[in-house]
């Protein structure tokens, strides 16, 4: 991961806009309010470029892409140098550095046993670092924000694939209702921007994420790296058996990462629109043979158990992926090989996870 926080450099803030004038020059509302007149197109690579969360899974992987990509004026605060949820500090960041560009991937995350004990946690801080960076954003007049929620704001039961348009259409998920709640007024606020003030802000919904970088802490992680933990510890100790969570039959759309970080860049540069973006493969495998193929790739030959107390969630959720694919993207990591490379980072990187 990124070994050290960048600095803020002073630099002539004669290249932004005033928000008043932003505002003004870009009132390219429709009569509905929430299509603009913007054209997308390839990103300025001298802009400055905030990306909230810079640290955490996607955060640090936008930044890698966005370094690899040319971009030259990359900005970001650590939780402890910046709590987003402090309002009057996240105002005096984003007015001090005047980002062109800001994408949202600084939340509280976690997997489905986190959710699922402190919703309390997961609604109240992402709703306070939610509007308190796009308030702040739309303060200092930033052209184009990217705000990423999650494929759990569908409704538990939708139909499959889920397409945009299935949002708030039945109930949520209860493992993450609270969590969803929040996300989904990320969306909305992104749209009453749209609408208010006509500026060309967007909206991506990932499915579940895994890669270098993840948080692997057994009981707040995601079930991708949990597993990973889990079965190379077996592997490495000579245990009989492991045991995962739930009957294992749940179904869960997995992306790497670092296509995920591909898939921000393109959606920033080739699409406007009001509609939240799904960001996934379209494919999806149960859990059980996400184990399997994890056991295979550390090489655990013992026997599988399932701890049935523990929450299956929502037993699909497999997103359809045409919109993302009409603004000319798709994924490109395969699901095995992208485990692979994660076990490889995980071996190396295992004396220093964040817990
Ligand atoms: N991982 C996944 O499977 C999925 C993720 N997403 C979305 O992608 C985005 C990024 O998630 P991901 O990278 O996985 O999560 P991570 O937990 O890896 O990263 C989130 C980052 O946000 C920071 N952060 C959290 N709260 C605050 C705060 N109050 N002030 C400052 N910084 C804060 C964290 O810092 P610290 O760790 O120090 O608290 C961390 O660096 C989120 O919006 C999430 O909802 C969507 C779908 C799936
Ligand atoms: C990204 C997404 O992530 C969460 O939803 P989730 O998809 O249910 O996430 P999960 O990865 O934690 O579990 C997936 C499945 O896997 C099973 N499972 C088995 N064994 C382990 C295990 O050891 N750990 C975990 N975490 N799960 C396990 C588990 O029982 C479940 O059936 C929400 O935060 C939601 O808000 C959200 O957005």
């Amino acid at each position: 991961m990124l070994s050290e926080s960048p600095t803020v450099r002073s630099r002539c803030d004669c290249a932004h806009k005033a928000f008043g004038e932003l505002v003004a020059t870009a009132n390219l509302g429709t009569a509905a309010g929430e299509s603009t007149d913007f054209v997308p197109g390839p990103l300025d690579r001298d802009a400055t470029v905030y990306i909230a969360g810079h640290r955490g899974l996607v955060g640090g992987a936008i930044w890698r892409k966005f370094e690899e990509e040319g971009f030259t004026d990359l900005v970001g605060k650590t939780h402890s140098e910046l709590d987003l949820t402090d309002r009057p500090a996240v105002f005096d960041y984003v007015n001090e550095v005047k980002p062109k560009y800001l994408v949202l991937a600084a939340a509280k995350v976690g997997g489905i046993m986190a959710n699922n004990t402190y919703p309390v946690d997961f609604i109240s801080e992402n709703l306070q670092v939610q509007v308190n960076v796009l308030d702040a954003a739309l303060e200092a007049g930033v052209e184009r924000v990217l705000f990423l929620g999650s494929s759990c704001i569908y409704p538990g039961k939708a139909e499959q694939p889920i397409k945009e348009e299935y949002l708030l259409t039945g109930y949520l998920e209860p493992t993450n209702d609270a969590y969803a709640i929040a996300k989904i007024a990320g969306i909305l606020q992104i749209q009453a921007v749209r609408r208010q003030y006509g500026l060309p802000w967007i909206s991506a919904m990932p499915t579940n994420l895994y890669g270098p970088g993840d948080n692997f802490s057994p009981q707040g992680s995601h079930v991708l790296p949990a597993l990973i933990r889990r079965y190379d510890e077996a592997a490495r100790s000579g245990a009989d058996s492991v045991t995962n969570w739930g009957t294992g039959s749940p179904r869960r759309e997995f992306l790497h990462v670092d296509d995920m970080a591909a898939a921000c860049l393109h959606l920033l540069e080739n699409y406007d629109g009001p509609a939240q973006v799904n960001v996934g493969t379209g494919s999806d495998v149960t859990i059980k043979e996400v184990a399997d193929v994890i056991a295979d790739v550390v090489g655990f030959e013992g026997e599988t158990q399932w701890d049935t107390s523990k929450p299956d969630g929502t037993h699909q959720k497999r997103l359809d992926v045409t919109k993302l694919a009409d603004a000319g993207w798709t994924a490109s990591i395969g699901l095995e090989e992208g485990i692979r490379s994660t076990v490889q980072w995980y071996r190396e990187h295992s004396g220093e996870l964040r817990e």
